[in-house]
C-alpha cells in the first residue's frame, strides 16, 4: 500500500507538529485547518502563529480548509471534537485508508476511546493511535521524540511507523491500541493532579506517590478493558505520564497548578485556559471506572475537585485516610 501522502486534520499545535514531522519524514503532506487566516499564513509565511508561534514551518507543507485524499490520515483535533469533525467529512475519504487518532480522552457521553469513535463514523478505516511523550514544541523544532503508534495488523503499523520517522521523530510500533490509548486519556488527569500538588504546595514527594499510584490505577483500568497493563511500561505510559506530571509546561499540569492554588475549573476555562484534555476526561473516566468496577480513587479525587464538588484539602484527607493496603 502506498504511503506516499499524509493528510492531518486539525492544525492546533500537535496536528501542526505531527504535519512537520511527517514532512520532515519526506513525505507530501497537507494540513487541514478550519480558520482560512491561518492557513493563508501557513502556505504564505510558513508559520502557524496562532498555534506555535515562533516555529518556522518546512514550506512543502500545504494549509487547505477542506480534507484532502491521502494514502494517511492524522486526526489531530480535541477528543471531544473528533466525533464532529469525521461527521463532517466525505465518508468515502477515509475508506479502506490507515487513520491515526493522536488525540488523548475519552468521550464526554459515550466514554469511547477514540478508536472507537472512529470504527462507530468511519468502519471501512483501520484504526492506529499514536501516543507518547511528546510536546508539539518539541516535535515541530525537530527535538529528539519518541512515541508509541499501536495498530491491530503488525506488519502495517511498522510499515506505518517507517512512513512518519525522521531524524528526529521515532514512533515505536506496537499492538495493543486500548493500552496506549488509555495511558494517553488517563495521564492528563493525572496531570491534573500532580499541577495541583505543586499548586498547593503539598511537596515533591506527594506529587511522585500520584505518579506510582495513578499508573497502578491506569494498569487496573487496562487490565478490566482487556488491554495489557505491560504496554504500560513503555512511551504511552511511563513516558508520557512522567513527563505531563512533572513539566510546567504541561497544559495539563499549568491547569491543575491554577486548581491547587484554589481557583474554580469555570474561572480557569473562563480566563482563557489552553486545552486541558483532564478536564473532560476526568468525568468520564470515573463513570469508565464505576462502570467497570475498577477501585480508582485518585480519578475520583481529580473529578471532584474539577467539578467543584470539594476542595484540595478535603479530597487529600480523605485519600490518606483509607485503610491501609498492600502495594501489589
Ligand atoms: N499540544 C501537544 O503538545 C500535544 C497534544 N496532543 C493531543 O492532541 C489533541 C489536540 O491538541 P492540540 O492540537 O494541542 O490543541 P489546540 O487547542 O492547540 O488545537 C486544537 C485544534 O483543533 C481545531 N478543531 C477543533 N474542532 C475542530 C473540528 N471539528 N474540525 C477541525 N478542526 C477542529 C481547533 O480549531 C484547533 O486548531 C489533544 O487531544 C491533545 O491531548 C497530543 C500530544 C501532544
Ligand atoms: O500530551 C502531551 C505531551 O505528551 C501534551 O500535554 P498537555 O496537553 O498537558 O500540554
Amino acid at each position: 500500500m502506498a504511503l506516499e501522502t499524509v493528510s492531518v486534520l486539525g492544525g492546533g499545535a500537535w496536528g501542526t507538529a505531527l504535519a512537520q514531522a511527517a514532512a520532515m519524514a519526506g513525505r507530501s503532506v497537507s494540513l487541514m485547518l478550519r480558520n482560512a487566516g491561518q492557513a493563508a499564513e501557513i502556505n504564505e509565511r510558513h508559520v502557524n502563529s496562532t498555534a506555535l508561534p515562533g516555529q518556522e514551518l518546512l514550506p512543502s507543507i500545504l494549509a487547505t480548509t477542506e480534507a484532502e485524499a491521502a494514502d494517511i490520515f492524522i486526526l489531530a483535533v480535541p477528543a471531544q471534537a473528533t466525533r464532529t469533525l469525521l461527521t463532517s467529512l466525505d465518508p468515502e475519504l477515509l475508506k479502506g485508508k490507515p487513520v491515526i487518532l493522536s488525540a488523548k480522552g475519552l468521550e464526554t457521553g459515550t466514554l469511547a476511546r477514540q478508536s472507537e469513535i472512529l470504527a462507530d463514523m468511519a468502519p471501512a478505516s483501520f484504526g492506529y493511535v499514536l501516543s507518547g511523550p511528546s510536546f508539539a514544541g518539541d516535535v515541530a523544532a525537530g527535538r529528539p521524540t519518541a512515541v508509541t503508534l499501536a495498530g491491530d495488523d503488525a506488519n502495517a503499523t511498522s510499515d506505518l511507523a517507517a512512513a512518519l520517522a525522521g531524524p528526529s521523530f521515532r514512533p515505536y510500533a506496537a499492538d495493543d491500541r486500548i493500552g496506549v490509548e488509555i495511558a494517553g486519556a488517563l495521564k492528563n488527569v493525572y496531570a491534573l493532579a500532580c499541577g495541583a500538588v505543586d499548586g498547593a504546595q503539598l511537596g515533591a514527594s506527594a506529587r511522585s506517590a500520584l505518579i506510582a499510584r495513578g499508573y497502578a490505577e491506569m494498569a487496573r483500568m487496562v487490565s478490566a478493558l482487556g488491554g495489557s497493563a505491560h504496554t504500560l511500561t513503555g512511551l504511552a505510559g511511563l513516558g508520557d505520564l512522567t513527563l505531563t506530571c512533572t513539566s510546567v509546561q504541561s497544559r495539563n499540569y499549568q491547569f491543575g497548578m491554577a486548581l491547587g492554588a484554589g481557583r474554580r475549573t469555570a474561572d480557569i476555562l473562563a480566563s482563557g485556559a489552553r486545552l486541558a484534555e483532564g478536564v473532560a476526561t476526568a468525568p468520564v473516566a470515573a463513570a469508565l471506572a464505576k462502570s467497570l468496577d475498577v477501585d480508582a480513587p485518585l480519578i475520583d479525587a481529580v473529578d471532584a475537585v474539577v467539578a467543584g464538588r470539594a476542595d484540595i484539602a478535603t479530597v487529600v484527607a480523605g485519600l490518606m485516610s483509607r485503610p491501609l493496603k498492600r502495594e501489589h
